[in-house]
């Protein structure tokens, strides 16, 4: 386990000023580090796209369905000739963030660096789908602050937990009621809801029903197409299935999707 800083400070460095895990914030001087400008423009990236950056963070308990929502969605863009990234909490944990486990701290930490990964692809005009528990409301909030709002596109994944749990499809909520996962989000540790986020799924539709992964992928699609940030015209490109992910890894089963909404 990474030793964190027992204290979560949880704020943005100040201009030019860069943090550390702990929390602890040097300025660049104590660092001797200097920013270096330059390079082609977001805007040129954007313009070679015919897209504009942004992030689709998807919010959510477990088995709430933000890795398949935003799989669909990625499809998708995809068939749109939209230029995409995918971060899934299981995944970036299985690499960049291996040495994170679920601590308030860990879970900041992880947020953090997940944040500023996306403010990269971002703003390399990449439409970036980050897929991440992400329970705590500041640990969301300092990466919209850091990205800036118009880039940070909040998806609350709003399904009961009851719901989550019957889904259980990694057997976790089974393991968390009998205390085999400790800290287990929603069961033993907090999940804070999103106060205002741009857009929220709901278990049910307006009729009643419920709702399809394809069917709110296609809520995410419309917003992305009013907002502007996708400009390509439809494409007939042939879709590819869902990545592999890396040989010899425990694998998420991906269940067997109509990707085309
Ligand atoms: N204690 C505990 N609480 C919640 N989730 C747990 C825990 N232990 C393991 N897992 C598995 O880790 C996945 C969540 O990783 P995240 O990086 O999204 O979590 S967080 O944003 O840092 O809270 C999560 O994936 P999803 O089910 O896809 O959400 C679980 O498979
Ligand atoms: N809209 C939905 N309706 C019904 N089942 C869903 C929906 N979205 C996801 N699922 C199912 O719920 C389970 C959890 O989905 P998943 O995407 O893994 O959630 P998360 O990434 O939030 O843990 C999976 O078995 C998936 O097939």
């Amino acid at each position: 386990m990474l030793a964190l800083g027992r204290s979560i400070s949880r704020k943005l460095p100040a201009h030019g000023m860069s943090s550390c895990p702990g929390a602890q914030y040097l300025t660049a001087r104590e660092q001797h580090i200097t920013w270096h400008e330059g390079g082609v423009s977001r805007e040129a990236k954007e313009a070679l796209l015919h897209q504009k950056g942004c992030v689709v963070w998807f919010t959510g308990l477990s088995g709430s369905g933000k890795s398949t929502v935003a799989c669909t969605l990625e499809h998708a863009l995809y068939r749109r000739g939209v230029t995409t990234a995918l971060l899934d909490g299981d995944n970036i944990r299985h690499g960049l963030n291996c040495n994170l486990g679920f601590s308030e701290a860990e879970r900041a930490e992880n947020i953090r660096r997940v944040g500023e990964v996306t403010k990269l692809f971002v703003e390399t005009g990449v439409i970036t789908l980050a897929s991440f528990i992400s329970p705590y409301r500041i640990d969301r909030d300092l990466v919209r602050q850091r990205m800036g709002c118009r880039d940070f596109i909040e998806v609350y994944m709003k399904i009961p937990l009851e719901v989550c749990e019957s889904r259980d499809p990694k057997g976790l909520y089974k393991l968390a009621r009998c205390g085999k996962i400790k800290c287990f989000t929603g069961i033993d540790d907090p999940y804070e809801a999103p106060e205002r986020p741009e857009i929220t799924l709901d278990v049910d539709d307006p009729q009643g029903r419920r709702q399809s992964p394809e069917a709110m992928a296609r809520i995410i699609l419309a917003y992305l197409e009013e907002h502007g940030y996708l400009r390509t015209p439809l494409s007939n490109n042939a879709v590819k299935g869902p990545s592999r992910g890396a040989a010899g890894l425990a694998q998420k089963k991906v269940p067997a999707l109509d990707y085309s909404i």
